[in-house]
């Protein structure tokens, strides 16, 4: 097993490429008043304190184990690396609480005919499964020790898709599986449904991954444990780099040309697009300039992958090597070569080495030359097509519908744009079988000895019993996958104008809302948007071209622009607006000729003069690569003079990130996790760069303020506490003259919203009542349904003597009864701008009632009581109604409840007509 999965990918090798990169534990919250738990967008600083090593991944924090964990990550950002580290690990006794590992591919799900069991599931269909002589002693101890099995589904690009067979339940079903779960009559689904469901192994630990996306609540119910892949760090890039350039000289290039673009720099913090990222620098000298867009960045890819395949043919040709067969890759085969084997091929390689020497000089001279001949091209449009087909499926298979022709198959494995997955593997004979087989036939045996002298004895055991019918095809790359139904949508004169915009919902106004956006699908926008402007010369390397292609591209192109310059952009979704950000990135910088980049720069111009002054992303996660697109088109309408005011809140927008976008001259006023802000402010200080800190500080805006999380309140004390001693620590000081006044965010707070609701409210109020005395401005605080009760009430009434400037109490629904009105009502009657109080269903009586009806003539600003929905009857009501004379400024009491006589509540409300209902 180590040596199956050590290989990442072609040429890359775990132990030699692989950065460790740490996970994040991701936390399901209610968020604000919502019931219903959601996965929370985490701060950067929160998030840096929830990470974990691999070795942490299957341990709780009392050292427990977890059983059931999900590991999410997008499309390239190592998910699948990481299980193979884990398989490694594994494999050298770091994981010793497992004796068994397997790795379930959703691929696998294609085989549709009822004849498996959970034996042959695990020991004939897993991914990387070894040999097994003694199929049946190694269930029997599987089944003996469950709990010792990890179970690993990988290749799931939907959460949706592990949802569906958690839904699906048949009961007798489920008891034939338990029954008899050797039977060879169950299909690859069922399986999986059975033991995502707990019913086959319910003891063994589960590891699940998926992109994030698609609705789960059932799965996220049954989880205990959610990862998330981290992103490559600034360390991590050179860490990489440094592996993958083992010649100094390029290297020393590489990191230079990431130096000078942060774009690309940026966009490595995704490792799959920093691997293409390295791939296309180990060429810069024939590419010419590196590329600026992801567009840019996926087609000198393409071209590399097309010149890759050629030459390697060529050379196939002239030394009659024998060729990749059937379906299987050129990596998958390296993966399985032992390593005698390896050895002798070895050898023979280094005979090669000149003329491998020779064809890569060869190889960079003709980058740039032409990529594609006539046929080729012509599998391009068919791949692109493909690429389209499986992007609005959600899935990076290819329907198994198509009869694809072998040329054009041999082309694509060729290409490594699309990779082959083995279904079926045949059973291994065990050994006693295979002997007596071998005394019944002498051919069989001698060729199977000849078999082992080449050193791939067992090897069989990981093929396909016919490699045409037992295969899944799949996109080897997603963003290149997206790139190509890119093409096909621009370029392809079988997209109708009509079908063109359909598959571009940020395009289509405040009704794109609805659709739930797959990141491949707004991938596959923005390039189809930029194709639209990009270098046709380029282009046609690749693509066949027709002057009615073109024709076709350009009345595209006049239709993206009307529909641009027709958007509504204080109507859309922060989502929508950060895809149309993309879109005009990618236009407006990939290599444009002519009209057609004037045409794209005009409508980046457009958008920057339309877009809404206060620019909201709240919400969505913001990563690194978007926050690049972000600022350059903020910058570019700072150009245009138009200044913004950024929401950043529930982004997880890196402190790096807020640093570049809220140092810009035209940011008005910035909003942001204040745990983030406070972290930004802090390396500000340290790095001495003052000017950035008094506009980091000065921008800075809070107002209205919503806790809707427990970690909220926290570092809203942090930041009040900075305001209170005019310093952001007892060590630093330069920042004192920047704070001489405070924050000005806490100084003009007017109004905070506590909204962590009975469960958790209780868990932040303590930190509130002692953070609240550094809020003097505030005028409205609203503390509706938090569980204060009579408790809090008293630590309530102290915090409230030191708001003086209050308005608005809002203590609804807080379970406060008679002594917490006591302790309230001194604190009340010292607010001297308190104009509307509620009390809205809590716990009052009678008691309460009439402390409240001796105080309220002393509340002279007081205009609105609410004591609704209480418990006071017609003893309390009638007390409050009589005090009521003698207030002159209160305008209305709304005291109704059903303890009250109906009488008697007329009665009052005829005597005094602020006496109302509702
Ligand atoms: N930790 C890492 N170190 C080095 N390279 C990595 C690492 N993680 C990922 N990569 C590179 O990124 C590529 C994509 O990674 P991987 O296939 O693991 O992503 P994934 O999250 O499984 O993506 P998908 O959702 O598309 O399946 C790998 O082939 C490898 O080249």
């Amino acid at each position: 097993m180590n040596r199956t999965c050590l290989c990442i990918e072609e040429g890359l090798s775990l132990t030699c490429h692989c950065v460790d990169v740490p996970v994040s534990q991701r936390e399901m919250l209610c968020s604000g008043k919502n019931t219903n738990k959601e996965l929370r967008i985490m701060g950067d600083t929160d998030r840096q304190k929830t990470l974990l090593e691999r070795s942490q991944i299957f341990r709780d924090i009392h050292g427990h184990n977890k059983r059931y964990i999900l590991l999410l990550g997008n499309a390239g950002m190592g998910k699948t690396t990481l299980i193979k580290k884990l398989f490694l690990d594994w494999s050298t006794d770091c994981i010793p609480q497992f004796d068994f590992v397997f790795v379930l591919d959703k691929k696998a799900l294609f085989l549709t005919r009822p004849c498996y069991s959970l034996q042959t599931l695990l020991l004939n269909l897993s991914s990387f499964v070894p040999p097994c002589l003694d199929p049946d002693a190694v269930y029997a101890q599987i089944l003996a020790a469950s709990k010792r099995v990890l179970l690993i589904f990988d290749g799931f690009e939907e959460l949706r898709d592990y949802e569906i067979l958690i839904q699906t339940q048949d009961r007798d079903l489920m008891t034939s599986l338990q029954k008899d779960s050797k039977a060879g009559m169950f299909t690859v689904r069922q399986l999986y449904s059975a033991i995502l469901q707990r019913a086959l192994l319910p003891d063994c630990t589960l590891l699940l991954t998926s992109r994030p996306r698609g609705a789960a609540s059932q799965l996220l119910r049954r989880v205990n444990s959610i990862l998330e892949v981290c992103g490559f760090s600034t360390s991590d890039i050179e860490t990489y780099l440094s592996r993958y350039f083992t010649d100094p000289v390029l290297r020393a290039s590489a990191l230079d040309c990431l130096k000078n673009s942060s774009y690309l720099h940026l966009l490595c913090w995704n490792p799959g697009l920093c691997r293409l990222v390295c791939m296309v620098l180990e060429h810069s000298k024939t590419l010419g300039a590196p590329p600026r867009t992801l567009t840019e960045l996926c087609h000198q890819v393409l071209c590399l992958k097309l010149e890759k395949s050629k030459m390697e043919t060529q050379v196939q040709t002239q030394t009659s090597l024998p060729s990749v067969k059937g379906n299987q890759s050129l990596s998958n085969i390296q993966t399985q070569i032992r390593p005698d084997a390896r050895r002798r091929r070895q050898r023979a390689r280094k005979n090669q080495t000149k003329e491998k020497n020779e064809m890569e000089q060869e190889e960079r001279r003709s980058v740039g030359q032409e990529a594609c001949g006539v046929e080729e091209k012509n599998f391009m449009d068919q791949l692109s097509s493909l690429a389209w087909e499986t992007v609005k499926a959600n899935s990076s298979i290819l329907p198994t519908g198509h009869t694809l022709s072998a040329k054009f198959k041999d082309f694509a494995l060729r290409t490594r744009l699309i990779c082959s997955h083995p279904l079926r593997k045949e059973p291994v004979v065990p050994k006693a079988k295979e002997e007596e087989a071998g005394r019944d036939n002498p051919d069989k045996k001698a060729g199977d000895e000849n078999q082992n002298k080449k050193g791939i004895r067992g090897r069989k055991a990981f093929e396909n019993v016919n490699p045409s019918d037992d295969c899944v095809l799949f996109w080897a790359n997603p963003f290149l996958q997206s790139y190509l139904a890119g093409v096909h949508l621009s370029l392809s004169r079988n997209v109708s104008e009509r079908h063109f915009l359909q598959a571009l919902p940020a395009l289509s106004g405040p009704k794109g809302r609805r659709r739930h956006q797959i990141e491949e699908q707004g991938l596959t926008q923005r390039f189809a948007v930029s194709l639209l402007f990009h270098n046709r010369t380029l282009l046609q390397r690749l693509l066949s071209f027709t002057k009615t292609s073109f024709k076709n591209t350009v009345s595209k192109q006049t239709l993206v622009a009307k529909q641009l310059q027709g958007l509504l952009y204080g109507d859309l979704s922060p989502a929508q607006i950060l895809e149309v950000c993309h879109c005009m990135h990618e236009a407006s910088t990939t290599y444009g000729e002519g009209n057609r980049g004037s045409c794209s720069a005009q409508l980046v111009s457009h958008m920057v003069e339309n877009l809404p002054a206060f620019l909201s992303f709240c919400g969505i996660p913001l990563r690194p690569p978007d926050v690049f697109t972000v600022k350059y088109i903020l910058e570019k309408g700072g150009a245009q003079g138009r200044g913004f005011r950024l929401d950043l809140e529930d982004t997880g927008i890196q402190v790096s990130g807020l640093r570049s976008v809220v140092g810009l001259n035209n940011i008005k006023t910035y909003r942001a996790c204040v745990a983030d802000v406070i972290a930004l402010w802090e390396q500000l200080e340290e790095s001495g760069e003052e000017e950035l800190l008094q506009q980091a500080v000065s921008r800075l805006e809070l107002y209205p303020l919503k806790i809707t999380q427990v970690c909220h309140v926290e570092h809203l004390a942090k930041l009040v506490d900075i305001h209170v001693h005019k310093r952001l620590s007892d060590s630093c000081t330069q920042s004192d003259s920047i704070l001489a006044e405070g924050v000005p965010a806490i100084r003009e707070l007017r109004k905070l919203e506590f909204e962590l609701g009975p469960d958790r409210g209780p868990l932040g109020l303590p930190r509130l009542w002692e953070l609240l005395p550094g809020l003097m401005n505030l005028q409205h605080l609203d503390l509706e349904n938090n569980k204060i009760g009579d408790g809090g009430s008293e630590m309530l009434a102290n915090t409230l003597i030191t708001l003086p400037s209050l308005e608005i109490l809002n203590l609804s629904q807080n379970c406060i009864g008679d002594r917490g009105v006591k302790n309230l009502a001194p604190a009340l009657k010292s607010l001297p701008k308190l104009h509307s109080l509620s009390l809205y269903s809590n716990m009052i009586s009678d008691e309460g009632a009439e402390k409240l009806a001796s105080v309220l003539p002393l509340m002279a600003s007081l205009t609105d009581l609410d004591v609704k929905y209480n418990k006071l009857t017609d003893v309390g009501a009638i007390s409050l109604g009589a005090s009521l004379r003698n207030c002159r400024n209160i305008k209305t009491l709304r005291m109704w409840n059903q303890c009250i006589p109906y009488g008697v509540f007329e009665r009052l409300k005829q005597q005094d007509s602020r006496i109302l209902w509702h």
